[in-house]
């Protein structure tokens, strides 16, 4: 286990300080089972960080015989993730969770945005409407925001227009249509603390550009 190179270092070390020659000699045993172990199971661990001691681990599959290869990093804390796949998403669940972002900006769009704001908005709706992971959905929303174009002239303006598009898919899909000129009690900005969402200097996320 030990090579005689290894062993006359050891011998050195220890003479010099016990302390260090016991933590050498630890590595090294740990380095010898994680080699081989890792061999026999098919998986070959690196650390992640410079000096080789990080928690963070890329594990890849070397197993030859099937064509799939895992590769993932695994927090210490993300156990529950550990042997499993993540279980997909509805589309009810990515449209709930979608309209949130949506209406949280909306919410948090300013009164007087700037040009670059207008422009970013109106290409986030676009991009949207050709990059939702929901093929059918992305594009039924082309042909709402075609027939709607963006309004994004300010914050009411932003709002009122989304909760317009809303309700149209609402209406597509047979649910029941939201009354907008109650968007403002629906849809708050978020809630961070000491107003670290902020840009500095503004009183909303967005900066004055
Ligand atoms: C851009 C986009 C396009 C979509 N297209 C399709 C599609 O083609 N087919 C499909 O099956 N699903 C589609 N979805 C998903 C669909 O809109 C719903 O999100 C999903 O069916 C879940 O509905 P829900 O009843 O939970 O409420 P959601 O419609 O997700 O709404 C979430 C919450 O928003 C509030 N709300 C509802 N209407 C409004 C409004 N007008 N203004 C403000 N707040 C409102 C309500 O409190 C509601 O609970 C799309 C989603 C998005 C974001």
């Amino acid at each position: 286990m030990i090579n005689n190179l290894a062993c006359q270092q050891h011998y050195r070390n220890m003479s010099e300080n016990p302390l260090q020659a016991l933590l050498h000699n630890f590595e090294q045993v740990s380095n010898f089972v994680q080699h081989h172990l890792s061999n026999f199971i098919g998986l070959h661990l690196q650390p992640s960080g410079p000096s080789g001691r990080g928690t963070l681990f890329s594990i890849s599959s070397s197993t030859k015989a099937p064509l799939t290869k895992t590769s993932f990093s695994l927090h210490p804390g993300d156990t529950a993730l550990k042997g499993k796949s993540a279980a997909p998403v509805t589309k009810e669940e990515l449209g709930r969770a979608t309209w949130t972002f949506l209406h949280t900006l909306a919410a948090q769009y300013p009164d007087n945005p700037t040009r670059q704001q207008k422009k970013d908005v109106k290409e986030l709706v676009q991009i949207l409407s050709r990059m939702y992971p929901c093929k059918d959905c992305a594009d039924h929303f082309k042909e709402v925001i075609r027939s709607n174009p963006v309004q994004a002239g300010s914050h009411a303006e932003f709002s009122q227009w989304l909760c317009h598009v809303h309700n149209v898919v609402n209406r597509s899909l047979g649910k029941p249509v939201f009354p907008c000129e109650r968007v403002d009690a629906r849809w708050g900005k978020l809630e961070c603390e000491q107003k670290a969402c902020e840009i500095i200097g503004s009183t909303s996320i967005f900066g004055k550009i």
